[in-house]
Parts: C-alpha cells; sequence; structure tokens
C-alpha cells in the first residue's frame, strides 16, 4: 500500500503539486489521469523519490519515504518495479538477459539460478518462444511483455507504469493492460499506472486519481468515472469521439 498524504511539489514559483491525499492499495490497478501538464509525471517521480517533495508524506507500507536512510532507500527501491514508457530495453541483450538483468543488479543469485527465475517469469508473461531473441527482433507487444517480465522478476511488491500501452495497437494494449491487471491481482502488487488511454481507464481501473492543474479533482473506479456528474471529468473522458459517441448511443436507448 501507498499512501499520499498532503503531498506539494513546485519548481521554482511553479507549485506542480498542490497538496492532495490518497492511497492506493495492493491488488488493484491504480492509474493516474489527467490532462497534459496536470502534473502526473512529477506526481510518479516524487511517489518514487526522485523529486523530493516540499511537504507532505509517501507511505510505503507504514514507512514514510523521508524517514528512511540511505540502505532502507536501497532496499525500497529493489522491491519497485518499473515498466518505462518506451520499453526501455537493453538493445543487445537478449530477452532471457534483459529480464535476468535486475537480479544480477540486485541479488546474489548465480547465473543458473538468475536464467531460471527469468525464465519462469518469460513462462509467466508468455514469451517462451522469445528467450534467445533480441528486442529488434520482436513485435512492440512482445517488447512491452519483456519489459513487464523485467519489472516483476525480482517480485516487487510496487510495479510502476509509466504509460505502458504508448505505441501499440488498441488489441495488443488491451492484451498488455490485462497481463498488467493480472498479475497486479496475482502477486497482490501496489501497481500505478500513468495513462492517457481511455480504454485502459475502461479496462483496468479499478481506482483511478484524475489530476487537474495539481490538484486531485476527482477518484473513482471505472464504473463510477462513467456516472460523475463532475464536469471538469466528464470532458475529459468524453473529449474522445468514440467515448461521445458511445455516450449518444446509450442516452438514445
Ligand atoms: N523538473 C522540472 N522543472 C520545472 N518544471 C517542471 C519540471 N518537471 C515538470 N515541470 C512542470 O510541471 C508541470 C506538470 O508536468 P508533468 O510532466 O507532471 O505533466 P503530465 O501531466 O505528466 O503531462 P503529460 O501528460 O504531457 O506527460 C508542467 O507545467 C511542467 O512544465
Amino acid at each position: 500500500m501507498i499512501e499520499v498524504k498532503n503531498i506539494r511539489k513546485g519548481f521554482g514559483d511553479v507549485e506542480v503539486l498542490k497538496g492532495f491525499s490518497t492511497t492506493f492499495k495492493p491488488g488493484q490497478t491504480n492509474l493516474i489521469i489527467g490532462q497534459s501538464g496536470s502534473g502526473k509525471t512529477v506526481f510518479l517521480k516524487t511517489m518514487l523519490g526522485l523529486h523530493k517533495p516540499d511537504s507532505g508524506q509517501i507511505i510505503y507500507n507504514g514507512n514514510a519515504y523521508s524517514d528512511l536512510n540511505e540502505e532502507q532507500q536501497r532496499d525500497l527501491r529493489e522491491q519497485i518495479g518499473m515498466v518505462f514508457q518506451g520499453s526501455a530495453l537493453f538493445d543487445s541483450m537478449t530477452v532471457e538477459e534483459n529480464i535476468a538483468f535486475p537480479l544480477k543488479m540486485f541479488t546474489k543469485m548465480k547465473k543458473k539460478e538468475r536464467i531460471a527465475r527469468a525464465n519462469e517469469v518469460i513462462q509467466r508473461v508468455n514469451l517462451e518462444n522469445a528467450n534467445h531473441k533480441l528486442p529488434s527482433e520482436i513485435s512492440g507487444g512482445m517488447q512491452k511483455r519483456v519489459a513487464i517480465a523485467r519489472a516483476i522478476v525480482n517480485n516487487p511488491k510496487y510495479l510502476f507504469c509509466d504509460e505502458p500501452n504508448s505505441g501499440l495497437d488498441p488489441n495488443t494494449a488491451t492484451v498488455i493492460d490485462n497481463l498488467i491487471r493480472e498479475i497486479t491481482i496475482e502477486y497482490d502488487i501496489t501497481t500505478i499506472i500513468n495513462t492517457h488511454d481511455m480504454n485502459s481507464v475502461m479496462e483496468i481501473g479499478d481506482h483511478i486519481v484524475y489530476l487537474q492543474k495539481g490538484h486531485l479533482a476527482w477518484e473513482g473506479t471505472r464504473h463510477e468515472i462513467f456516472k460523475t456528474d463532475n464536469k471538469d471529468v466528464t470532458n475529459f473522458v468524453y473529449s474522445s469521439n468514440l467515448f461521445k459517441m458511445v455516450r449518444e448511443a446509450q442516452n438514445a436507448k
């Protein structure tokens, strides 16, 4: 669980995160949505300890990040998996080597053990036939699976995903979304996803946080978001023509 308590973060005179609180629970996919510039990335980076908040706290399973010493921060970092926007795989390493890499970094496992563990995860994300291929030899969707496998290989308690399905076709994006949700539930991970994708909201939004100009303007589930009368949220949700058409079709019934 990650508790956010009255978090504030600014740069110079500009306050980007304007003091809000929320809780991200394990075993559910938590989505952060909002207009471009609303502060999603700054929020993600502040939770990860990459930005120091001006005030407020980020509490990981009862432990405030600001109270952790360097060693404890390093321990916490080992419990965090990251899926980056462009997958961020190492081009010269095979799928298997990419996935085993965090084990080399963070554990004392021997090479044989690392490869064995990597292959367990490879099976979990259905990449069995790709373990000796290079990232350039597999599709974008498969690269995302590799990124997810690498993020979970060290059994993280927390998983952060930055736009995990950018650049994927809608079908593959849905498959990736559902894979992240299945893994979240299966391993009881606290998963936080930064996304622009309304399909993701519909498919896997167990808990959605809507940021607006640095405020937490709304939070709720994927079922609630389509019923809310919060004008800003509805404007955001229905900014896509597809969703507008869905709403008109529903109203016409
Ligand atoms: N290191 C920084 N220094 C100064 N200003 C910053 C810094 N990082 C972000 N900002 C500002 O904070 C605001 C929020 O940026 P952020 O990247 O969090 O938005 P976002 O919601 O993630 O947008 P997008 O959806 O386009 O990625 C922007 O006005 C941005 O210019």
